[in-house]
């Protein structure tokens, strides 16, 4: 496995990155990485079974390779078979052992709050940390409720990382009411949930992405969703056992958006990208391209490891600026740093709501977005929790630096914003860009048939 450096001793070399324009037209075929939120749920799931899980299309990004990092130093053994080709031989609920070392998760939300969900029913010592970012951000929305299992988590003054865990012996199941729309503070509850006795019930008043409730059946679960106006009650019968089964891992929509957008606004692209995940929770973006004028056909849709996935064929288009509703936020809250780039291009106004949850994530993206978008003349408001942006109708100046604040959407899009450009654009670290889409700029440049992204 890559031999990943501890977050703390990182060195703070920023490595900047530049779009150039104008890029020549995108053109030709390709597939982008695994999906991140599936990959960090089939390796738990794996280290959680009985038996061999073999995944293939893993992300093998830095998020990703801690959690397979952390499922090692948790006692699952885990190989890398090839190229996106893992294996990994579980433990069984309840089997998994004391770290020897304190588990570090780098820049990723999603494996330190799903972590603790997994922690909080073993009856284990841990101690948890990650990088900068993710020591900025809120961990008290899942140790709050995992508290309740009998589970003992002591944080850091705000709830922050560095945390330590002293998991439940014999855990209570939970019956929560998530406040906020996290697919992570619902994932963390049910992994809990799966060490417990008895049925553990979790509320969500808006549905977000349900990979863990499909794999939880996947394994052999007994789950069970009932869908309440915007929203689902999920309930998981507890202690199951969990059985080995094969994931094929579909490609991540939140990565597609970069390459889709980029075709959309670079004059003469003509894109197709293969084997996109299309869970209709995770592909809000897709449709509010789509109602911005952008042409993109989706053909060949087929169910592949259980999501729905298609092939993507995208034109550059003249986008109009829309009104994007707070319902649709968590089906596309990783993407409003890249459709802002969209907006600010289309003709017209477009106006996202409901954007409170992009402050928490890898860097305040709604603070990031704005400046990104302003660095470069765009012309950008903050109402409360709303993004407003008046699109040029055309190119945008470009020519500023962007601070990436460890953030790899902020990266990408600047660098999508870029190529689009009349200047260009420099993103002052693309480091983070491997946390979720190793390869990007090389992506990007084949398409291209040229190297409009270099470092500057
Ligand atoms: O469950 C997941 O895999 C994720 C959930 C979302 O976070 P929240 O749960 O904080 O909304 C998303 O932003 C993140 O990239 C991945
Ligand atoms: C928010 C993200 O990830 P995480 O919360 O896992 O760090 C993301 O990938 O955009």
């Amino acid at each position: 496995m890559q031999e990943l450096a501890p977050s703390a001793h990182q060195a703070p070399i920023a490595r900047p990155l530049r779009a150039a324009a104008p890029s020549s037209p995108l053109r030709g075929t390709v597939t982008v990485p695994g999906d991140k939120s599936i990959s960090h749920r089939a390796l738990m799931f794996g280290a959680l079974a009985v038996g061999t899980t073999d995944i293939t299309g893993l992300l093998e990004g830095e998020d990703v390779l801690r959690t397979a990092a952390a499922m090692r130093a948790l006692g699952a053994t885990v190989d890398n078979l090839g190229q996106g080709h893992w294996r990994v031989a579980g433990r069984g609920i309840g089997g998994l052992v004391e770290p020897a070392d304190v588990l570090d998760m780098g820049n990723s939300g999603t494996a330190a709050r799903l972590l603790c969900g997994l922690l909080a029913g073993h009856p284990i010592f841990a101690v948890m940390t990650g990088d900068a970012s993710l020591r900025k951000r809120p961990m008290k929305r899942v140790t709050d409720p995992l508290s309740a299992t009998g589970a003992r988590f002591t944080t850091r003054a705000g709830g922050r990382l560095p945390l330590a865990v002293e998991g439940a012996a014999d855990p209570l199941s939970l019956d929560y009411v998530v406040p906020v729309p996290s697919a992570q503070v619902k994932s963390a509850c049910l992994l809990a949930g799966l060490c417990a006795r008895g049925v553990t019930r979790v509320v969500e008043a808006e549905a977000t992405r349900d990979h863990t409730e499909n794999m939880l059946r996947h394994f052999g679960a007994v789950v069970d969703v009932q869908v309440e106006g915007h929203g689902r009650v999920i309930e998981l019968l507890g202690q199951p056992e969990l059985f080995a089964a094969p994931v094929v891992v579909p490609g991540d929509p939140s990565s597609a958006a970069f390459p889709a957008i980029a075709a959309l606004l670079v004059p003469g692209s003509e894109v197709t990208i293969q084997g996109v995940g299309m869970n209709p929770l995770r592909a809000g973006i897709f449709l509010t391209l789509q109602e911005m004028g952008a042409d993109i056909t989706e053909t060949n849709r087929r169910i592949e490891g259980g999501e729905p996935v298609a092939d993507l064929v995208i034109r550059a288009s003249a986008l109009r600026g829309v009104d994007v509703p707070a319902l649709r936020a968590p089906s596309m809250i990783d993407e409003y740093p890249v459709l802002s780039v969209a907006a600010a291009i289309a003709s017209g106004t477009t106006r996202m709501r409901g954007l409170k949850e992009l402050r928490v994530k890898e860097s305040d993206r709604l603070a990031a977005t704005a400046a990104m978008l302003v660095a470069n003349g765009a012309r950008v408001e903050v109402d409360g929790d709303d993004l407003i942006v008046h699109g040029a109708g055309g190119p945008i100046e470009g020519g500023g630096l962007v601070e990436t604040h460890m953030d790899h959407r902020i990266a990408m899009s600047a660098l999508v914003m870029g190529l689009a450009s009349k200047r260009g654009v420099t993103a002052d670290d693309a480091a983070f860009i491997e946390t979720s889409f190793p390869g990007f700029a090389s992506l990007i440049n084949g398409l291209a048939g040229a190297e409009p992204i270099a470092a500057p």
